[in-house]
């Protein structure tokens, strides 16, 4: 398990441009070592506004967008083109506008699919999709992500893995249909954290004081059951990133 590495910044509009120039770097980086990289999108504010920047961003145009393959580590099972689907909400901060080819990417059902209502077959489908591109660099029959991206909910959820749940204990499934969330919607889709720590950079990015409690919890050694955010790690990096009002609590 590689030790948590922690950067803090001034507010939450520099942390998401600080991110978004991370995961620039971070693709070419991978596409000069591997030819294509592949990028785990997470949902909520954080997330979707680091793809916001990173479509702001002149450097953008340092990838090549046609060699990444994307993935979503969780979803709301709604239907397609729902505003709240973590899919669409990556579409329209930045998929529309970059030369993505449509082959990869590679969202999760929606519930309008061809699975319908059942999120437990959505997650299947989802989980033998990752299996056939399995590397060989994981334990797990998932591709070995180059980096994947996480929001941190304020009772500590990642992906949408939520404290003391059968989900955030899986430690078969790669995929899981998610019901009763907390959080609305209450049906969801996650990668599990097995599937998450197949990742080789793994970034919890997170703002605001209502998550300092659960960031202190996570950093302090808390339990994955507990604090869901705390098991998830990348086999080369975990990265936090914080603004200083969600890295309140956590100690020098
Ligand atoms: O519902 C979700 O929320 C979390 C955290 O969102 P935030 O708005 O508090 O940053 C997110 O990581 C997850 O992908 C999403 O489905």
């Amino acid at each position: 398990m590689t030790a948590p590495q922690v950067v803090v910044h001034s507010g939450g509009d520099v942390l998401a441009a600080a991110a978004a120039a991370r995961l620039i770097t971070t693709i070419v980086d991978a596409q000069h070592a591997r030819e294509i990289a592949s990028v785990v999108l997470t949902g909520g504010r954080t997330g979707i506004g680091v793809l916001e920047q990173v479509r702001l961003s002149p450097a953008r145009d340092a990838v090549d967008w046609s060699r990444v393959e994307l993935y979503w580590g969780d979803e709301r099972f709604l239907p397609d083109g729902d505003p709240e689907r973590n899919e669409t909400q990556a579409r329209t901060a930045l998929l529309d506008h970059v030369g993505i080819d449509p082959s990869r990417v590679h969202p999760m059902m929606p519930s309008d699919g061809k699975f319908g209502d059942d999120a437990d077959a959505a997650a299947a489908h989802y989980a033998e999709l990752l299996a056939t591109e399995a590397d060989a660099a994981t334990d797990v029959p998932v591709p070995a992500f180059d980096v994947l991206m996480l929001g941190v909910g304020e009772e500590g959820h990642t992906a949408s893995l939520f404290p003391d749940t059968p989900y955030v204990r899986e430690s078969e499934r790669m995929v899981v249909g998610v019901h009763d969330c907390p959080k609305p919607p209450p049906t969801r889709i996650s990668l599990t954290l097995p599937a998450i720590r197949a990742a080789r950079e793994v970034w919890l990015m997170t703002t605001g004081a209502a998550k300092a409690e659960p960031v202190a919890g996570a950093l302090g050694g808390a339990d994955a059951v507990d604090i869901p955010a705390a098991g998830a790690h990348g086999r080369a990096r975990t990265l936090w990133l914080l603004d200083s009002a969600a890295a309140a609590g956590v100690s020098a």
